[in-house]
């Protein structure tokens, strides 16, 4: 009998009010992941007691053989899902089943639309756990004692998942946790051995724990009659019970691994790839690595989950080893298994030891690997750049080590084919370079059509020299970093002096230069006109059809950098830009030929230039003034 003391009502934090409701609502078409969801957490449990049991026998009580156990009752309509891992005391039940206590929550709770299909997406990246049991049930009992307390010490967590919960105090002999779900009306199928062993099977089989389901059996007599009150029961192992990654490679069926990312990672859709790697000599691990096939909700949390999840000789010890991969690979899922480290490691222990660096350099480069053999797909391949490029385009920054692979894995859109969508490599831009042209040129703007519109590209087009075109928010950043390719420079072609190398003749540049010769005079009275608005002015052929640009010294910050930098309130001084003048356009011919009004004429061109760029004017008003006053003149 369990008596309940110490009983006390409370509410559900609003995000699990919010998540509750919303999640009933758009899961109703996969309702059956809550199976799942249970099974692992029951899982995870029994990991960290057989974890905390390294140091402390004790914990097991005498019951050292983890298992999860389903029952049903089809006539109360309830299904129980029960395990012996490591439970949870009064304090555990409030914070874990009455919170959530992941950073990030409410902004993406606020995504959250009503409408079914996308917030079943949503819900998806978010992971529901434990709340999933509402989908199927309206009142759920969760049953649980911390392995090592005393038995008074169990509690009692009830809920109709209405925005209230209940806890008491009960007397519980095992430890570990029990589930009852109160079954919904329409959900009374669940209740069925069948049905349970079916789900099992298909989301938990590869699960080391064994998960087990009663079968009872009755005697039956010399007629061939059950034999009343003969019934025993035995529990019988329905799932696999293995773990996934000792298993040859041979051996495993693709579902197999679908099955086992979407328990690890509590995602509910396919991976997009994996790789399976047993490694022996002087490092022994085995790695399964999976690319996700779409961000979980927190990749761009700064402290979103990430990382593998770490097996010392088959012994869970931690989710999210950070440790393993860099930053820029933060959305590769997966499992490490090792003999190198000690199974008393700690978070703290692994930033010391160096083994751990060995065993990053080695995964990051599993990882990199089966990026490249994703590649071979271009489709599947586009899916993962349009998911997490923006991601791996922080790798040529973070680590130098394997730049080239990773500029090798980089997609962008380029004036080759003039759209928004990244799907171009740098390998395919070489591939097309033109006879005597020995870099790559880049520009980067605020925004696609700024980019491809830019004045900048007016001379490249003209001679048919391909572009790339670059407009995301960490592209400055990236191309700082990445300032060669295959041997070739990158070159920003909005900064320093114009250089097409061998595409332009001899006859072009002498030509250039006695242009530039001609104009002396007209580019001092510009400067003489704009004064420290600008550190030099020249003449440029880069233009066609604009007839003046703006360009930054070779080795300034570029213009979407600082604008990045001061959003973030960050103090930079000031640059002054260099502004260069197309000779052959008419408005610089009028220019030339103006004596009053002549300042305003040099400043309206400074001021267009800058607003091509995707620049702000300091005083727009005076720019709109002097406009007008030249339009009515
Ligand atoms: N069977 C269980 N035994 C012990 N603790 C549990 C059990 N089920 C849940 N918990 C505790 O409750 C917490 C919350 O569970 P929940 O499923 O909501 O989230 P999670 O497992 O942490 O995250 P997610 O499932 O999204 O990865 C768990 O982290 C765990 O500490």
């Amino acid at each position: 009998m369990t008596t309940a003391t110490q009983e006390e009502t409370l509410g559900f934090q609003t995000e699990v009010k919010q998540l509750l409701n919303l999640m009933i609502h758009s899961l109703y078409s996969n309702r059956e992941i809550f199976l799942r969801e249970l099974i692992s957490n029951s899982a995870d449990a029994c990991d960290k007691l057989r974890y905390a049991a390294l140091d402390n026998d004790s914990l097991y009580e005498g019951d050292s053989e983890l298992r999860i156990e389903i029952e049903h009752d089809s006539d109360a309509g309830t299904v129980t899902i029960r395990d012996n891992g490591v439970g949870m005391n009064r304090e555990d039940v409030i914070a874990n089943l009455g919170t959530i206590a992941r950073s990030g929550t409410a902004e993406f709770l606020k995504q959250l639309s009503g409408e079914q299909q996308k917030d079943a997406r949503l819900i998806g990246q978010f992971g529901v756990g434990f709340y999933s049991g509402f989908i199927v049930a309206d009142e759920i009992t969760v049953r649980t004692r911390k392995a090592g307390d005393d038995a008074s010490s169990g509690v009692e967590w009830r809920s109709r998942g209405e925005g209230e919960f209940t806890v008491a105090d009960v007397e519980r002999e095992r430890h570990g946790t029990e589930i009852i779900l109160h079954l919904k009306e329409d959900a009374q199928e669940f209740a069925d051995d069948f049905r349970l062993q079916s789900l099992v099977r298909k989301y938990s089989d590869h699960i080391e724990v064994p998960v087990k389901m009663p079968r009872t059996e009755k005697a039956h007599d010399d007629d061939g009659n059950e034999v009343e009150g003969s019934e025993v029961t035995t529990w019988e192992t329905v799932n696999e019970a293995t773990a996934l990654w000792v298993r040859p490679k041979g051996e495993v069926s693709d579902d197999e691994y679908k099955s086992f990312f979407k328990h690890i990672a509590h995602d509910f859709s396919d991976p997009l790839t994996w790789s399976h790697n047993k490694v022996e000599g002087k490092l022994e691990y085995t790695s399964l690595l999976y690319v996700p096939g779409r961000a979980p909700f927190d990749l761009y949390e700064r402290d979103g989950a990430r990382g593998v999840k770490l097996y010392v000789q088959r012994v869970f010890i931690m989710d999210d080893a950070e440790q393993f991969l860099p930053l820029y690979l933060r959305f590769v899922k997966g499992v490490l298994d090792t003999r190198d480290l000690s199974l008393n490691v700690s978070r703290e222990l692994l930033q010391q030891d160096p083994k751990v660096d060995r065993i990053k350099s080695a995964l990051t480069k599993r990882a990199l690997d089966m990026l490249k053999k994703l590649a071979r797909d271009k489709e599947a391949y586009q899916g993962f750049w349009n998911t997490f490029g923006s991601v791996l385009k922080e790798g040529p920054a973070e680590d130098s080590a394997n730049r080239e692979k990773i500029a090798e894995l980089l997609r962008f859109a380029t004036t080759h084919t003039d759209s928004a969508t990244q799907d171009q490599s740098l390998a395919d831009y070489v591939s097309r370079m033109q006879e005597g042209q020995d870099k790559i040129y880049y520009i980067v703007a605020d925004g696609f059509n700024a980019a491809r519109n830019s004045p900048h590209l007016e001379i490249f087009r003209k001679k048919g020299v391909e572009v790339v075109l670059l407009h995301d928010r960490i592209d400055e950043w990236l191309m700082s970093h990445l300032t060669e390719f295959d041997g070739r420079k990158l070159v920003d072609v909005a900064k320093g002096d114009l250089d097409l190398g061998d595409v332009e003749n001899e006859d072009e540049k002498k030509a250039q230069e006695e242009t530039a010769k001609a104009k002396e005079e007209l580019v001092k009275r510009v400067k003489d006109a704009l004064g420290d608005e600008v550190q030099e002015v020249r003449v440029t052929h880069r233009l066609t059809d604009s007839p003046a640009c703006v360009v930054l010294p070779e080795h300034e910050m570029g213009y979407q950098m600082r604008r990045i930098m001061e959003a973030a309130g960050q103090a930079l001084p000031e640059v002054k830009p260099i502004l260069e003048l197309n000779p052959e356009h008419v408005l610089v011919g009028r220019l030339e030929g103006t004596d009053e009004g002549f300042d305003d004429l040099a400043r309206i061109l400074l001021d267009q230039a800058i607003i091509a760029e995707g620049g702000h004017l300091d005083d727009p008003a005076a720019y709109v003034k002097r406009l007008n006053a030249l339009l009515s003149a």
